[in-house]
C-alpha cells in the first residue's frame, strides 16, 4: 500500500520515533524524544512509536484472544452483546463513522480501579455523568481462554504508555512532566477490537479497470474520514501493517511546516501509513487539539480497502485514551505556548466528558448525523 502516488511531503509524513531514551539517564536524548514528539504533533498529528516498553507478546496475544473470540459463533457473541462494553456483530449498531455492515466489534472500558464506589466519581448512582461511564461492567467472553487476562494485561500496558505520552505532550508544550497526572489518572478509556470481514464486492463494476490513480468508486471505505474524540489514540494491527488506513493532513490555517514555507499548501492526498516492525500507532484526537489551542493537529483519518486488499481479513486493536471525565481542557494551561498574538484563543474551557463517544449533547449542538462525522469546510467539529 505506501509508495502508491508520489511519497508526501517530509512535513505531512507520518514519523517514526525511537521513544527508549525518554526519561533515562541521558538529559539531552530524552529531550530530543520530546522534541521529535512535538514535531509530530504539530505537523500531522500521527507518530509510530518503537522502543516504547510494550512487549510484541503483549499486542499479539490480545489480537489472538481477539481473533479467537470473533471465530465463535454469534449466538456465544451476542451473549456479551453491549453498544459500551461487549461486542457489536456486523450490521449491529448505527455509525456514520464506521459503517456498521463492515466491521464487528469488541471493546472494554478500565479494568482496574473502578470498583472504588466511596470515590462518587465511579458510582453510577452519584451522577449522570458516573452512570455512563460506570453503570456498566465490562462483559468477558468466556472463550477463548485466557481472553480475559491477555486484555487486561494489554489495557495495562496501554495505560502505561499513554500516561508516557502524556508526559511527553506536558513537557512538549513547556508544562511540568506531570501536568496531565490528575487529569487523566481516572481516565475513560475504551479498548476496542474491530473486525473488518473480507468483502466480496466486485470492484471492476463500480469503475474503469484502471483504479491506480482513480476516482471514489475504485476503492470502499471500511471507516469513513473522521478525527478521535481522544487525547491519544493508540493503535495495532495484526499483521504489523496499516492494511489501508489513512491519513489527510491538514492544509488549512498553518499548514503544518513550523519553517513556514509552502509544503502545506500542497498535500490534499491521503497518505498510506506505515507499517513499522513492532511499531505502536499513536494519533492525536480532538482533546488535545482543543487543549493545545489548535497548534497540535488532529487529523482526519479512514480506512480504505482496494481490489488487492478487498478479501483482507483486518484486525486492529485500538486503545481511545479518553481524560477524567471531569477533567477541564483548557489551552490556558499552557499559556503562551498555544494563546498568544498569531494564535488568539479559540476555544472556551470545558470539561472532557461533555465531548466523548458516550455522550450525544454535542452532537446535536453540532447539527451532526454522528457526533464523529465530519463534514468538509464546515466548522462540523464545533470550532
Ligand atoms: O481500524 C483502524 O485501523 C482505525 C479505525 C479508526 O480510525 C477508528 O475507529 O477511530
Ligand atoms: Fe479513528
Amino acid at each position: 500500500m505506501a509508495g502508491r502516488g508520489r511519497p508526501p511531503p517530509a512535513a505531512f509524513a507520518v514519523p517514526t520515533i525511537d521513544v527508549s531514551a525518554f526519561e533515562g539517564a541521558d538529559a539531552t536524548a530524552s529531550d530530543d524524544v520530546v522534541r521529535r514528539v512535538k514535531e509530530a504533533c504539530e505537523r500531522v498529528g500521527f507518530f509510530v512509536v518503537i522502543n516504547h516498553g510494550v512487549s510484541d507478546a503483549r499486542a499479539r496475544d490480545a489480537m489472538a484472544a481477539a481473533r479467537g473470540f470473533f471465530a465463535r459463533p454469534l449466538e456465544e457473541k451476542m451473549k456479551i452483546a453491549s453498544l459500551k462494553k461487549g461486542y457489536i456483530p456486523v450490521g449491529g449498531c448505527d455509525n456514520a463513522v464506521r459503517p456498521t455492515n463492515m466491521h464487528e466489534k469488541y471493546s472494554c472500558s478500565r479494568v482496574d480501579g473502578v470498583d472504588a464506589v466511596s470515590d462518587p466519581y465511579y458510582d453510577a448512582s452519584a451522577s449522570p455523568d458516573a452512570a455512563l461511564y460506570f453503570g456498566e461492567q465490562n462483559r468477558w467472553p468466556e472463550s477463548p481462554s485466557g481472553f480475559r487476562e491477555a486484555w487486561e494485561e494489554y489495557y495495562r500496558a496501554m495505560e502505561t504508555l499513554a500516561s508516557r505520552l502524556m508526559r511527553m505532550f506536558a513537557l512538549a508544550l513547556g508544562a511540568d512532566a506531570h501536568h496531565f497526572e490528575t487529569r487523566i489518572d481516572k481516565h475513560v478509556t475504551n479498548l476496542v477490537a474491530l473486525r473488518y470481514p473480507p468483502l466480496d464486492l466486485d470492484l471492476d463494476a463500480r469503475a474503469d479497470a484502471d483504479a491506480d490513480e482513480g476516482p471514489d468508486e475504485t476503492i470502499v471505505e471500511r471507516v469513513k474520514p473522521h478525527t478521535d474524540p481522544t487525547t491519544l489514540t493508540i493503535l495495532a494491527f495484526e499483521t504489523g501493517e496499516a492494511g489501508g488506513l489513512q491519513v489527510l493532513p491538514d492544509r488549512r490555517g498553518d499548514g503544518g511546516d513550523a519553517s513556514g514555507s509552502d509544503t502545506g499548501a500542497e498535500v490534499d492526498e491521503w497518505i498510506d501509513v506505515p507499517s513499522v516492525a513492532g511499531g505502536l500507532l499513536v494519533n492525536l484526537g480532538d482533546v488535545m487539539r482543543f487543549w493545545t489551542n489548535d497548534a497540535w493537529k488532529s487529523t482526519r483519518h479512514r480506512v480504505v480497502a482496494r481490489r488487492e486488499t478487498l478479501a483482507l481479513d483486518r484486525l486492529s486493536l485500538i486503545f481511545f485514551h479518553m481524560p477524567n471525565y471531569d477533567a477541564v481542557v483548557d489551552a490556558g494551561d499552557f499559556g503562551a505556548a498555544v494563546v498568544n498574538d498569531a494564535r488568539p484563543r479559540k476555544y472556551p474551557a470545558f470539561k472532557s466528558g461533555e465531548r466523548s463517544h458516550f455522550n450525544q449533547l454535542m452532537r446535536d449542538e453540532e447539527g451532526l448525523p454522528d457526533r464523529q462525522t465530519l463534514k468538509e469546510g464546515t466548522n462540523a467539529r464545533g470550532d
